[in-house]
């Protein structure tokens, strides 16, 4: 059951397992264990409830769930020197379901060069693509689009799962742009139509119809979807607004373990202030940190484990020796290219005019069809640098393998622009390019060891000569793209400054450092490396190295950004090899 307060909890507080944060990969993981109704799970999530939340729900509102809403962290980054020392929000799911209740909605799994080098890096071949691709059959439920139109060619069926946990879908909105960009799929060989863009033995490269993790206009979570098909589960305790200040060590100096959590309410929803009454939950066999990138790595700092002298000088005590956690921080990065067209059709017209609005959010909610009821874009792909680009001469090619991207191109029929509204005239498309095979690393430290502070995010996004050149090839590729034929009566060419007027590279380079942000895929800061490796923060069965019944699930553990949107791979890891948890609860968690 779900249950609002933490003090709604009866003692004693001990549950064979412990999930700390109730979001992407906490929820699968509480849905897996629970199939075995002997064993006991509680779930402390710090966020609020998903139910009933419209701008969560309806697939398009996406983008007004953060920043800065109840249902948001509300972090920012750092100065980041190689994007004009600018600091911008770095949003994060604060709500059960975690970032895959306010995400974009794009579902991807990553490519089998994603997943073979982590094998490879692991040291583990359960996380080759051969392995990991019967999760996608448990995971998926591949479900029509809303408007039921014939989607032969815009999708490969046996690349997916039709009776799985989450509802993916294609788009069910016809926009004025559909046809330009499939014209141009047929005339131009940098951009091939693909007509599976979902990854594994496909390669995703080319332009092809978005994959949506939505159902009936609707979006699929892991809360509308693990979470509420084991919410019934008596073993089964979830805690919304229950805040984890630390993990407990329950060990000796010999072997530390951390089997007990501190948590309290979280910060305005208890009856005393947030940090004034704690309380302690105890798990028999494990605690499972799933937290996500952010989280999972505070955690682990406030608890002792890390950098010996950097948390020595916040005044917090080792206890577990590890200068890798909060290191090897990778994301990628969105620049939205804003172009003006030659149409009274783009989304614009709607989103500025309130009347509008209304009626396609009435729409959604009498029928969940319309604008809302779809995604923010319906095509997109990939693509590479050419094999001979001079980059390749200075710099090692950092994606998984030649069927692998280093960008992605994001085609909306509007002005597309997270964080910025639509200016109050003209009519948009939208073609963002995100770097997906990044070569910078960044840091997540602790700013203090006030577990409410919020952390220093230092992702030093585009620090690397290989990530301004992608970024830079990405934009030109963007400007091909819309000077396309196909597109010479509909787009009238780049909108602002510095877009329109940047031509050179060093004018390309000067434009991408001064806007481009986040696409929100943080991993990496508790990477997994083999069992005998001298770095890495987790084992490839997922458990926390050098210390006994603490385990990590989540996107930190990625030890590179897998090439595409990450909640597909997120979604996968759950149902990868932890099996020893898999041993000790009888549970058949990796099946
Ligand atoms: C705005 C946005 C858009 C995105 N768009 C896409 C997209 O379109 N497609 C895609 O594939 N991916 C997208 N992503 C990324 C993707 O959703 C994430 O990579 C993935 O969901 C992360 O899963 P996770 O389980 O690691 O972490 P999360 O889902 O973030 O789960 C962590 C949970 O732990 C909780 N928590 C944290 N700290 C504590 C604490 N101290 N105590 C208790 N609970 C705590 C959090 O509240 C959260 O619920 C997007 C992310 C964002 C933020």
């Amino acid at each position: 059951v779900t249950i609002s307060s933490i003090s709604q909890l009866k003692s004693p507080l001990v549950y064979d397992y412990v999930i700390v944060g109730g979001g992407n990969a906490g929820l699968v993981l509480a849905n897996r264990l629970t199939e075995d109704p002997s064993v006991t799970v509680l779930v402390l999530e710090a966020g609020v409830s998903d139910k009933g939340v419209t701008v969560v729900e309806a697939p398009f509102l996406a983008q007004t769930s953060t920043p800065n809403t109840p249902y948001d962290w509300n972090y920012t980054v750092v100065p980041q020197q190689g994007m004009k020392g600018r600091t911008f929000a770095y949003p994060r799911g604060h709500i059960l379901g975690g970032c895959s209740s306010v995400n974009f909605l794009f579902h991807q799994f990553g490519t089998d060069e994603d997943w073979d080098r982590l094998a490879q890096v692991s040291g583990d071949s359960g996380w080759a693509w051969s392995n990991m691709k019967q999760y996608v059959q448990k995971h998926e439920k591949f479900v029509p689009p809303v408007d039921g139109h014939n989607t032969t060619g815009q999708f490969i069926p046996s690349l997916h799962g039709f009776h799985g946990e989450v509802s993916v879908t294609l788009p069910a909105i016809n926009t004025t742009l559909d046809p330009f960009v499939l014209e141009i799929t047929k005339q131009s060989p940098e951009f091939p139509y693909n007509e599976d863009t979902s990854g594994g033995s496909q390669s995703p490269l080319g332009i092809g119809f978005l994959q949506t993790s939505a159902g009936g206009g609707v979006r699929s979570s892991s809360s509308t979807s693990y979470l509420a098909n084991a919410n019934n589960r008596r073993g089964l305790t979830v805690v919304i607004n229950a805040y984890v200040t630390k993990l407990v060590p329950t060990g000796n100096s010999h072997q530390p373990a951390f089997r007990s959590v501190q948590f309290t309410s979280s910060p305005g929803t208890g009856p005393t202030p947030a940090g004034s009454h704690t309380l302690t939950a105890t798990a028999r066999k494990e605690v499972i940190l799933s937290a996500g990138s952010v989280g999972t790595t505070q955690i682990l700092q406030l608890s002792g484990i890390g950098n010996a002298s950097e948390l020595k000088a916040l005044g917090i005590k080792t206890t577990v020796q590890n200068s890798d956690v909060g290191e090897n921080l990778s994301d990628h990065t969105l620049l939205p290219n804003l172009f003006t067209v030659n149409s009274n059709q783009t989304f614009d017209h709607i989103l500025r005019s309130s009347s509008q609005t209304q009626a396609v959010l009435e729409q959604w909610i009498q029928n969940k069809t319309g604008l809302f009821a779809n995604n923010v874009a319906n095509n997109y792909g990939f693509a590479r640098l050419p094999s001979n680009s001079s980059i390749f001469k200075t710099a090692k090619d950092p994606s998984p393998g030649p069927k692998s991207p280093h960008y992605e191109l994001i085609i909306a029929n509007y002005y597309f622009n997270p964080g910025f509204s639509t200016p109050p005239s003209g009519s948009y498309m939208t073609v963002g390019t995100a770097l997906i095979s990044p070569s910078s690393r960044g840091t997540i430290k602790l700013r203090s060891n006030n577990p409410f502070d919020k952390p220093l995010i230092d992702p030093k996004y585009l620090t690397t000569e290989f990530d301004i050149v992608a970024m830079r090839e990405s934009v030109k590729a963007v400007k091909r793209f819309a000077a396309a034929p196909a597109f010479k009566d509909f787009v009238i060419g780049p909108y602002g400054d510095p877009f329109s007027t940047a031509n050179t590279d060093a004018q390309i380079e000067d434009y991408v450092r001064g806007l481009t942000t986040t696409i929100f895929h943080p991993v990496g800061t508790a990477s997994m490396s083999s069992k005998s490796a001298k770095n890495g923060v987790v084992n490839p069965d997922l458990t926390v190295k050098g210390i006994e019944g603490l385990r990590i699930i989540d996107a930190s553990v990625f030890p590179f950004v897998p090439s595409t949107h990450t909640q597909g791979p997120v979604y996968l890891l759950l149902k990868g090899p932890p099996t020893s948890l898999n041993k000790q609860t009888g549970s058949n968690i990796s099946n």
